[in-house]
């Protein structure tokens, strides 16, 4: 089975956001990502990874005033400098956690317009330069338009495209299953022709987002054709939980968890 990482930004919502780290470990999780970590010092987050044993796969750079509805600078033209200065603000938190793999917002913009195509992609090249510096992966992810209305990055073509375009050494792309099933289908014939690209990979339900046991996909033949793929990343678990974070993790224990070591807290699971 895939290693799962859980995203503490959606899972975990019973605990303030530091003790999510100690909840998600003692749930078996060897690793955890989240949306953004700044609200934190970044030592306050390496301290929680470390004492609870936790990997972090995957955080998002800086997207701008997210409160005011921002979703990303990357493909907004007059936005380069924030996002130059994002970047510098969320290094510090990848050297002090160890995370390999920062994911780039593109933002609220009109993909048919040259000026956003345009900076966008200058964004990508930029973040992509300074983060390798660091061996550090930039990842980009396509996000369906029902969830992120208005989003500039909806095309999982359009991302493989830049990818290839851009040959960045370190820029790779963030394969969200969920998103991947709403925006296009065919998600495993996609997994297999995209893994040489993909640096991280998401799931949920769908359409509801929530706990990936089933509805639209068959989710146990997706974490096996990960495997059979030979996929050695991390598999994001960014779902909403339908009713309570550890009473729904029942999809996790029904998978192959040799790998985890999932306590037997009675009432909980
Ligand atoms: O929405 C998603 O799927 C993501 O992974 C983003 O990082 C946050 O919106
Ligand atoms: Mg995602």
């Amino acid at each position: 089975m895939p290693r799962f990482a859980a995203n503490l930004s959606l899972m975990f919502g019973e605990w303030s956001f530091l003790d999510r780290f100690a909840a998600a470990a003692d749930a078996g999780f060897p690793a955890v990502e989240f949306l953004f970590p700044y609200d934190h010092a970044p030592e306050a987050i390496a301290d929680r990874l470390a004492r609870n044993g936790l990997e972090l796969a995957l955080f998002n750079l800086p997207p701008g005033d997210w409160a005011a509805g921002e979703r990303g600078l990357a493909a907004l033209p007059d936005r380069f400098d924030d996002l130059k200065a994002g970047i510098e603000r969320a290094i510090p938190y990848a050297e002090a956690t160890g995370a390999r793999r920062l994911h780039l917002m593109a933002g609220l913009a009109d993909r048919g317009a040259a000026e956003a195509r345009a900076a966008y992609r200058r964004a990508v090249l930029h973040a992509a330069e300074m983060l390798d510096a660091r061996g550090i992966e930039l990842l980009i992810e396509p996000i369906n338009r029902r969830s992120m209305p208005g989003y500039f990055l909806d095309d999982f073509a359009f991302a493989e495209d830049l990818i290839r375009d851009l040959a960045q050494p370190n820029l790779r792309l963030q394969f969200d299953i969920y998103h991947r099933q709403i925006l296009h289908g065919d998600v495993t014939m996609a997994l297999r022709r995209l893994l040489p690209l993909i640096g991280h990979v998401q799931v949920a339900s769908v359409p509801s987002r929530h706990e990936p046991d089933g509805e639209e996909l068959n989710h146990p033949f997706l974490f096996d054709e990960l495997d059979r793929m030979g996929y050695t990343g991390f598999v994001g678990c960014e779902y909403v939980p339908r009713a309570g974070t550890l009473a729904g993790l029942g999809w996790l224990r029904r998978s192959d968890l040799s790998h985890l070591v999932v306590p037997a807290k009675a009432g909980t699971l």
